[in-house]
Formats: C-alpha cells, structure tokens, sequence
C-alpha cells in the first residue's frame, strides 16, 4: 500500500461554476415497515401528472402527507422510484456520464444525501446482489483504465465528529488537512490503493467499510456515524519511469444521515455526533447553494467535509446529488426534498444595482435567514410566489410548518443510551425539561435579535407594494414576464419570511386563493414594535418558529454573526441545543 500526500486543487476563480445536478430516489418499503402500516404499502412521495421522467429536462416531486392533507410539490433533475434495480439506473443515466471526464481532467463528486434509513448506504455501497454506485463506477472506471493503460487508485476515508480518518489503515489514522502557501489542500497521509481487477476492489473496500463507525440508533439499526468518501484517482503512467500524473478523480460519498434528535432519541456521543452530522450537511447545503447562486463567495471552509472538497465541487467540477427517501416518512421527506431543491440552481433575482444599494448590516442577515430558510425549502418558493406567498399566510393550514410537538414519552427508543457513554446513565430521552432558552437574563439580547429582522419585515410590508392585487400576486408565480421583475425589486427579506415550504403552487390552491384573498397587513402603525403586533398572530408564530429552527441549527459562525449574540450567548445557545432542542421563546413574545 503506498502512502502519499493527495494533492487538491482549489477552484480557480475564473473558472466557470459548475451547477449541482439533484435527483430524487425513493427506497422501497422494508417487510417490517409494511407489517407496522397493517400492509399499506403507500408511498407519500410520487410525480405530479405522470410525467415522464426520462424525457423531461426536470420533474415535480409530489409530497402528500397521508395523516393530514399536507401538500408539497418541488422541482428537481430527475426522480427514481421504489422499484428494484433504481440504483444501477441511476447510475446508467446520471453517474455514467460523468466518468469520461475524470479521464480529461475533471473531478465529479455524486453524493447520496437523505435522512437516516432512508437508503443512502444502500445507494452507494449496494449488496453483492445489487451493488451500488461505488462498486459500478468502479468498474466502468476499470474498463476504461484496461483500454487506455491509466491507473486506477483508491483512497477512503470517513469524516467522523469534524476530524479525517482513513479507512484504508489498518491502524486509524488521523488524516490532517493543510494549506499550502499557495491556498491549496492536501489530506497529507492518506493512503491511496492502486486496484486492477473488482476482486482487488471488493477486498480493500470491503476492509475500509468494516472500519467506518456505525452505530445503532433509535431509527436505523446500522447507521453511519460518518461520511464516508471514496475517491477513486486516475493517473497517466509517465514514460520516464518518473511518478503517474492525476488527471482526475471521483469522489463517491456517502452521507451521514440528517437526523430530528427528537425521534431518534439519541444521548451521549450518539447526540454530540448528530451534532456535527447535521452541522456538516448544513455547511455542504450551503456550499452548493453558494455555487448554484454564483455567491461571490463560497463557504468551504465552515466544515471538515467542504474544505476536502473543495476541489470537487465547484470550479470545472460536476456534482450529482442523489436524495434519498424513506417512502414512509413524509417530515424527513420533506426536510430532504427541500434542501435537494434549494441546492438546485435558482436564479437571482436580486439585480446587482440593487445589491449595491443594500446597506450591508442588512444584507449579511437577509443572506444568513435566506440560506438557512431556503435549506428549509422556504425562498425557493418565495421567489417564484412573490407577493403572493405573503398573501397565503394564515389561509392554508397546510402551507404553513407546523411545529411538531414532542412527545418523548411515546416515540422513542432508546437503546443506545450507554453503550458509548457509561456516565450518561439517564435517560434523558424521556427525561428533557423543557429548558427555555429566554429566561430571564437573556430576554433583552435575545428579543432585540428576534425583533429586528421582523421590524425589518413590517416596514417593508406596510409600503405601497402591499396594495398588489390578487391578480397580480398570482402572475408572480411566473405567468408574467412585467411582475417577475417587480418581484425581482422587493427584498428577499420579505420573501424569506413566507411559510410556504413547496416551491411549485398546485393549480387547485392557486384557485382556492385567488377567490378567498383578504391581506393581513398592517397599516398605519406607529414603532417597528407596533407593526410587528400588528401582524397576525399565524404570521408572528411561525415567524417564532423558524427563529427557533434557525437556533437550533444554525453554526457556530452564523450564530455569532447575528446582532446582538456575542461569544458567550452563542455558546450558551450550543450548549443548550446540544442538550435538548430550544423549543420555545419567552412567552411575551408569542404574545
Ligand atoms: N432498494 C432497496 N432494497 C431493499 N432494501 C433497501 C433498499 N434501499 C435501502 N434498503 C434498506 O433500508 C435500510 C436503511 O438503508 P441504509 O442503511 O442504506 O440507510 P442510510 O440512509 O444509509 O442510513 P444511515 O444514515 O442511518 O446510515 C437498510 O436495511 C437497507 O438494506
């Protein structure tokens, strides 16, 4: 086995940005899964209007939750259903493609992102019987290589609690990652194997898996605790006998799953690791969306995972992002699908001249709400609504997030809870307080915090804008090239804030709203205080609401970065989430 330093490149920055490709495969329901629905076997997740997913250049992923009527629909690449064999299609049609590049000088990274259990090991690793992802580009790399005398190397190496290993060690190793003095990354130490045949493949891959940490967890018996990352590296062999040239490489990763700690029930270092975990896929989500939306800059660097690919993802790079889906999971679905959708491209539709005239206080927090609602599939659809997304709150009960209530009496399962961590011994799965983040020394920073995008919001909504009529509210949606530019001249802010979570609007609801529209906005009121409570109270919950979701998942940089959160109360707040999920504000302020 040779050890050497692998040399990563940094996107240059002229270079043209290259978009994600986001493509939907949903798992097929487990015996088990069916015995404890009594035989239902019903997908919550399915195409809008039969399309046809093998011509279309996108399709519309449908979300229906059966227990409610619960609707969403967004736009993605492409959708692969339950049936057997999707990955191997997936693979023909979306990873193919990608290889003759690597031969050529260009690196691709397919990524299989989804909840926990919902099949992303599956999808990359496969089974003997049907192998996934990693094992097929593995061979068609091996086939090209054989007709072209390249070599073919692999490295894998997981990202565990925001630190590298390598999984081809027999020995664990931490990898570190360095800059050079040119701004370039190196991963010094981590191995690379040449392989010639699948046999060689299936040997030292399969010695990498076993090392790669997994855990049983309340939702999926063999969880990774990891990402984990195969690269494999083609090279030139040079005439002179001197070291093979790369000329491209694949990275194949396979996520860590998102996990809602509330359903897990996790505890421990089982908690500390889905803390990094989700912090980590925060960071990934918004590294494509920085590149999808041509962001002047791109935030590689707020974790382990990004800063390594840097490389691969962005510059002359090509990603595909596979999520996957648990068909019997619809608020995992939905967390999933949105963030695919966010990461999808999505036109700005802020001009530049516009851009300039923002006063930067409040473009830096426009931009850290509008990343992290848009990973909540929020913007996405705001911007294709326009007014119209303010005019749905408090109509549609279904449109608008509805904060799931905790019952950590009834759903969890703990079994994990001290194995790893002998000194945890309580069970604190059932036995959470329902700690309040605004007590009482903490409510004037915190209120001012909560308050000011909102003061933000009643401003800009008091305007003259507010008067739009119905008609046009809905030919923002897109039927109308004159009012896609109004929309494009009202602050993201505004639109950030709407509780619409799908990013396509269903003819039906379109109907429903342009029939029963009556505005809720406020008029004529005095302090920013005041237009705030003049708000509905459907419009100030759910405005809590995201505040909240925003505490409990935003980094530790974007915590700081918020006025009036100093060094210590960004502690403070990760310590807490970390503990249990912030579930409330002060009273006062949901009034
Ligand atoms: N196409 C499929 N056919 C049969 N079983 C499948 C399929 N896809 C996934 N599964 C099964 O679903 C379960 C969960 O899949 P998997 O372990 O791949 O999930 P995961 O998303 O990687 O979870 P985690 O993030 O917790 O590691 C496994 O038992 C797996 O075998």
């Amino acid at each position: 086995m040779e050890t050497q330093s692998v040399k990563l490149g940094t996107p240059s920055k002229q270079a043209t940005v290259s978009k994600v490709r986001v493509v939907v495969r949903v798992r097929p329901f487990l015996p088990q899964e069916i015995t404890a629905r009594n035989g239902n076997s019903k997908s919550c997740i399915f195409l809008l209007d039969h399309q046809d997913n093998d011509s279309s250049d996108e399709v519309s992923v449908h979300l229906k939750d059966p227990n409610t009527s619960r609707n969403e629909s967004y736009r993605l690449d492409s959708f692969f259903d339950q049936e057997d064999g999707n990955v191997r299609r997936i693979f023909y049609r979306e990873v193919n493609s990608l290889i003759p590049g690597i031969f050529h000088g260009f690196n691709a990274t397919v990524f299989a992102y989804g909840a926990t259990g919902s099949g992303k090991t599956y999808t990359m690793q496969g089974t003997e019987e049907h192998p996934g992802l990693m094992p097929l580009a593995m061979s068609t790399i091996l086939s090209i290589c054989q007709s072209t005398g390249c070599i073919a190397e692999i490295s894998y190496y997981e990202v565990y609690m925001d630190r590298c290993y390598d999984l081809l060690e027999v020995k664990t190793r931490e990898i570190s990652i360095l800059d050079d003095k040119d701004g370039q990354i190196h991963l010094r130490g981590l191995s690379r194997v040449p392989i010639n045949t699948m046999s060689e493949f299936h040997q030292v891959f399969s010695c990498g898996i076993q090392r790669r940490k997994v855990a049983h967890t309340g939702l999926n018996d063999v969880s990774s605790r990891s990402h984990g990352v195969l690269v494999i590296a083609v090279s030139t062999p040079c005439d002179d006998g001197s070291r093979p040239v790369l000329m491209g490489k694949l990275n194949l990763i396979d996520l860590a799953g998102n996990e809602d700690n509330r359903r897990t029930c996790n505890e421990g270092i089982r908690l500390q690791e889905s803390a990094k975990i989700n912090q980590s896929l925060f960071a990934l989500s918004n590294v494509i969306y920085a590149l999808n939306n041509k962001l002047p800059r791109v935030p590689y660097r707020e974790s382990k995972l990004t800063r390594i690919l840097q490389d691969s993802l962005g510059g002359t790079s090509r990603a595909l992002m596979v999520a996957c889906l648990n068909p019997g999971e619809y608020q995992e679905s939905l967390h999933t699908v949105s963030l695919a959708a966010r990461s999808r491209h999505i036109s700005n539709v802020v001009s530049s001249a516009q851009k300039l005239e923002t006063p930067k206080e409040k473009v830096d927090m426009e931009a850290k709400l509008q990343a992290w609602l848009e990973s909540r599939g929020k913007t996405k659809s705001a911007q294709r609504m326009g007014p119209f997304a303010s005019r749905l709150v408090g109509k549609t009960p279904s449109s608008i997030r509805s904060m799931k209530k905790l019952d950590y009496n009834s759903s969890c399962k703990v079994k994990n809870s001290t194995k790893d961590d002998p000194s945890n011994t309580k069970d604190r799965g059932l036995s959470v307080t329902s700690r309040n983040l605004f007590n009482n020394e903490d409510v004037v920073d915190i209120e001012q915090i909560m308050l000011k995008p909102t003061m933000n919001l009643a401003e800009e909504s008091s305007g003259k804008e507010e008067t739009t009529t119905v008609e046009n509210s809905v030919d923002t949606i897109g039927l109308s090239p004159s009012n896609e530019r109004k929309t494009a001249m009202r602050s993201p802010l505004r639109k950030v804030l709407s509780p619409i979570s799908s990013n396509i609007i269903p003819e039906a609801i379109k109907a429903q709203f342009s029939l029963s529209y009556e505005p809720k906005t406020p008029q004529n009121v005095g302090t920013p205080l005041d237009k705030f409570n003049a708000w509905s109270s459907n419009v100030k919950s759910s405005l809590v609401q995201e505040y909240i979701e925003f505490l409990n998942t935003a980094s530790r940089e974007e915590l700081l970065g918020l006025k009036g959160i100093g060094s210590k109360m960004t502690e403070y707040i990760i310590e807490l989430r970390e503990t249990s999920p912030l579930k409330s504000v002060r009273k006062a302020f949901l009034c």
